[in-house]
């Protein structure tokens, strides 16, 4: 029989809500596998709701994951109030919540998608905090939001820029440079690792499979265009890119 504290913290994670955190990160990888977003074990997503993250499991086959694989953690204390047994909490806990304590983000998606790692090798401009994609006048940038406490959406006249940072050997090491690409790119609700993938964050799970759904169709657009030798941006057309 399960003991007390056992039973209390299933009940973290146990709801026939679907909506239910926990539920739901299982469904959301479901449906970024078929996508192509976290095969491998690759890749994932965290939710903030109230006081509680919850963080998929390490090395798992994010598609096959259950809710009480789920590990539970107190925002402000960052303790984790579940943690299931021989498991790990995900690598990317703390670039998860980069996005929850820096940006008041409600739900991090974190994915392997092969279009935004082709758009890292095709962005020429050199590592350091330029280094960044840049798009505009293509319908999806409506997709996203103009920045943390502006009203609204990009138009599509705006130019959307997603920063990019170089890669680490482990995960977690690349948390110093997302911030300081969240704290140059004031504005970004994204950004790219090279050569692995990207960060996405959004105020809620909506908005913030939404905007990784928008980007990724950029970035497939824009692998496509530069094939074409289409230019991106106004800019490069004038520079006859
Ligand atoms: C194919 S292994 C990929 C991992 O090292 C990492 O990049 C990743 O995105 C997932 O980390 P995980 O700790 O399994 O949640
Ligand atoms: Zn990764």
């Amino acid at each position: 029989m399960a003991s007390d504290s056992s039973s209390a913290s299933e009940q973290l994670v146990l709801s026939a809500d679907p909506k239910h955190p926990a539920n739901l990160i299982c469904e959301l990888c479901r449906g970024f596998y078929r996508l192509g977003w976290v095969t491998g074990t690759g890749g994932g997503t965290s939710i903030r709701h109230h006081d509680h993250i919850y963080i998929a499991p390490s090395g798992v086959q994010k598609e096959m994951m259950v809710p009480t694989d789920m590990f539970v953690m107190d925002f402000h204390s960052k303790e984790y109030l579940r943690k299931p047994q021989a498991l790990k909490p995900s690598a990317c806990t703390p670039l998860f919540l980069a996005a929850f304590t820096k940006r008041g983000a409600g739900c991090c998606i974190h994915t392997h998608s092969q279009w935004a790692v082709l758009i890292t090798l095709l962005v020429e401009r050199e590592s350091g905090p330029d280094a960044c994609f840049e798009i505009e006048q293509m319908e999806m940038i409506k997709g996203i939001p103009k920045g943390p406490g502006k009203q609204g959406a990009l138009s599509y006249f705006d130019r959307l820029r997603i920063p990019i940072i170089e890669n680490t050997a482990q995960e977690e090491d690349l948390t110093e440079a997302l911030e300081q690409a969240m704290d140059n790119y004031p504005d970004t609700y994204a950004v790219l690792v090279r050569r692995h993938g990207i960060y996405t964050w959004g105020d809620n799970v909506h908005k913030a499979k939404t905007q990784c759904e928008c980007l990724d169709y950029l970035f497939q657009v824009a692998v496509e265009m530069k094939k074409l030798g289409l230019p991106w941006t106004n800019a490069s057309l004038a520079d006859g890119l």
